[in-house]
């Protein structure tokens, strides 16, 4: 029989920094979605999968808030991109392994965190990304804390592309062949299930 090795603990973060422009500038997170702000709906699929919650926003943050969790803007100026989020994320994390998804993936998989941290572990990688049909989702990942002063290396060299600044760390891909619907994300009106 295995040893029982316990899991470490797992900080999440949402991102829910962005423009938004696809959805006409509106707060992505916010938006409606099955009755209520799309966020919603990812907190709740991601909670039981975390040690700790946080949320990256830089507009509403008081609407944010509400949910009971920390908030927290970039700290980098002009929208720089979900990696600006994560090193905010990596630099308030309580614990040593930080978990990402997007605000408007509401199906996200109830195994993400558990699959990735198996993947992270077993290969002793630094991040961990999901893949679903042979294309990578990078906003649905598991890094180390530990990578926060490269982060911010790449961030201040001009950097923002989330899939090669992971590609250029010691990375492990997760495939979630099984459930590609999952990472369905909500970027426009018409993306979004009719109202009522
Ligand atoms: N913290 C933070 N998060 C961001 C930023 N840009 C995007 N994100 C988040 O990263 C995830 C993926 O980004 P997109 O799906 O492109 O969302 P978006 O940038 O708001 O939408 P578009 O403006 O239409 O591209 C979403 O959850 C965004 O909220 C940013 O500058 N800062
Ligand atoms: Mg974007």
């Amino acid at each position: 029989m295995d040893a029982i090795t316990p899991l470490p603990p797992v900080s999440g973060l949402v991102l829910a920094g962005g423009r938004g422009l696809r959805m006409g500038g509106a707060d992505k997170g916010l938006v409606d979605f099955r009755g209520r702000p799309m966020v919603a709906s990812v907190l709740e699929r991601f909670a039981p999968q975390v040690a700790e919650l946080m949320i990256s926003a830089n507009r509403n943050l008081d609407a944010y808030a509400r949910f009971g969790h920390p908030v927290f803007a970039d700290d980098m100026a002009d929208f720089a991109g979900p990696l600006a989020g994560l090193k905010a994320g990596l630099a308030r994390a309580r614990h040593e392994l930080v978990a990402t998804v997007p605000c408007d993936a509401p199906l996200l998989p109830p195994d993400l965190v558990a699959r990735l941290l198996a993947a992270l572990l077993r290969e002793d990688a630094e991040i961990a990304v999901a893949t679903a049909g042979g294309r990578s989702h990078p906003v649905f990942c598991l890094c180390r804390r530990a990578l926060l002063p490269a982060l911010a290396d790449y961030l201040a060299a001009g950097g923002r592309k989330v899939d090669a600044w992971q590609r250029s760390r010691r990375r492990v891909e997760v495939a979630f062949d099984d459930a590609a619907e999952a990472f369905a994300n909500l970027n426009s009106p018409a993306d979004l299930p009719p109202a009522g």
